[in-house]
């Protein structure tokens, strides 16, 4: 039976309004990311998507996401799941450091080697592959059986997180995901088939 993925990351943060390397520090949406996050609810309900299962970051930029999301395709009283494993990559001694600031004192290309390469980790955080390696593992054991039972599963969550899963799912190599951006509040729609496998993606 062929499953259905949703991957949303969370609208924009208090933090990514402010440009703050964020990781696993906790600020709430925007208005512009409260928007964002009930324009993909809209979205998702229009064309008809009805998930079977939630789940979420322990991070509440994520899971107001989800809840808005909720709102907007009128899905009430659901078990969501909130787990770690989901959470943003820690971005260790950047967290709450201004990027422009990093620019400047580290350089523009140490600053993109520390955001988007697959295994170099930023100062005391997570490199992309080691976020991949508490997501993976969670994505395999709780999420992919779900899947291979035909459920659609909606799961709201962070850019690199995501771009963990991404990575995996499409089959991305390093120096394709260096340069995969997933834009607050975007949601990524996988048809996987009964070996687990991509088969192909959904527009919304
Ligand atoms: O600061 C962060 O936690 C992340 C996501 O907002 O930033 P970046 O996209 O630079 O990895």
């Amino acid at each position: 039976m062929t499953g259905t993925l949703i991957l949303v990351r969370h609208g924009e943060s208090e933090w990514n309004l402010k440009n703050l390397f964020t990781g696993w520090r906790n600020p709430d949406l925007t208005e512009k990311g409260i928007g964002e996050a009930r324009a993909t609810g809209k979205a998702l309900k229009a064309k008809g998507i009805v998930p079977d299962l939630y789940y979420t970051s322990a991070l509440r930029r994520a899971q107001h996401t989800l809840d808005l999301m909720l709102e907007e395709m009128e899905i009430l009283n659901v078990t969501i799941t909130r787990n770690i494993a989901l959470n943003e990559r820690d971005y260790g001694e950047l967290s709450g450091l201004n990027k422009d600031d990093a620019r400047v004192k580290w350089g523009e290309e140490q600053v993109l080697i520390w955001r988007r390469s697959f295994d170099v980790p930023p100062p005391g955080g997570e490199s992309l592959k080691d976020t991949a390696a508490r997501t993976l593992p969670y994505y395999e054991a709780e999420i992919l059986p779900l899947l291979l039972a035909g459920k659609t599963v909606l799961i709201a969550a962070h850019g690199n997180s995501l771009r963990a899963l991404v990575m995996a799912i499409e089959g991305l190599t390093p120096e394709q995901i260096l340069k995969r951006e997933i834009g607050t509040g975007q949601p990524t729609i996988y048809n996987i088939g009964a070996d687990g496998k991509l088969e192909g993606r959904v527009e919304i």
